[in-house]
């Protein structure tokens, strides 16, 4: 019927799937895991709505992967540059691939900015890069630091850190971008939906600029840092807003509630 076209092309969301990741960090005991996989147990998921992606610690991903319900995906939170070889304590894309894992996590600003870390937006997308071409998709983390929000840099420090993926992949379609503010990450400093919006549209628009129209309505933009059971719902009804990166609550029953929220879009 016409008006429900007129009204798919007027929202942009181009069958966008709202998507959810749970990102668990550094965090589980063998304990702990069983007993969010079953707080974790619940009515299946609309795929075609929405997908959820768990990436739970390395050591403990093929534990996780049978305790957790089937329609949660499973990812990983880092992997390699490239081809696996003498690199000791590292795990290769295609051993992530090989054990049955989908997706992995990379560019997360704990990664971009602990000095025991401080991995470069060119080691970050060179990553990236070897990872899809490997078979994994990617939730590509980008953010801003609160120093540099408030000196206005919000725009330029994503547009940076993803034009080092966009010099080197041409192929968006298994990128999920994640925009994290790192100054809302475990804080409880949530951005306002407003204030997510207008940056995932800013993101959007350079996207279109950058890329392409195509891969800037198709990728999936989601939002990250301090998303909880009580502010997820006003967020998703934001229209650039595909979903969400969860750290802190991933852990937790509401991430079920969060999870939910795909039914507000
Ligand atoms: O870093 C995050 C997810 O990757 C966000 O963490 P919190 O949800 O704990 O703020």
């Amino acid at each position: 019927m016409p008006g429900a076209w007129i009204w798919v092309a007027r929202s942009g969301n181009m069958g966008r799937v709202f998507c959810v990741g749970g990102n668990w960090k550094c965090n589980g005991t063998k304990a702990s895991i069983a007993a969010l996989c079953n707080d974790l147990q619940g009515d299946a998921v609309d795929a075609a709505s929405c997908e959820v992606v768990c990436f739970p610690p390395f050591i403990y991903g093929t534990y996780a992967r049978e305790l957790l319900r089937e329609d949660f995906q499973m990812g990983v939170q880092n992997c390699w540059i490239g081809k696996g070889g003498a690199f000791t304590g590292e795990i290769s894309a295609d051993m992530i691939v090989d054990v049955g894992f989908g997706w992995a996590c990379l560019g997360h600003s704990e990664r971009r900015h602990l000095p025991q870390i401080k991995e470069s937006d060119e080691t970050i997308a060179t990553k990236t890069k070897y990872a899809l071409d490997a078979g994994l998709k990617v939730m590509f983390c980008i953010g801003e630091l609160l120093e540099e929000r408030e000196a206005g840099l919000t725009n330029s420090v994503n547009e940076r850190q993803l034009k080092a993926l966009a010099d080197i992949i041409s192929d968006w379609s298994n990128v999920v971008i994640a925009y994290e503010p790192v100054w809302a990450i475990g804080t409880g400093k949530v951005a306002t939906p407003d204030q997510a919006q207008e940056t995932h549209a800013a993101i959007r628009d350079w996207l279109a600029k950058a890329v392409s129209t195509e891969v800037a309505e198709s990728t999936r933009i989601l939002y990250g840092g301090s998303v909880s059971a009580s502010n997820c719902v006003e967020l998703a009804k934001k229209p650039d807003i595909d979903g969400f990166l969860v750290g802190g609550a991933s852990l937790k029953k509401d991430f079920l509630t969060i999870v939910d929220s795909y039914k507000q879009k």
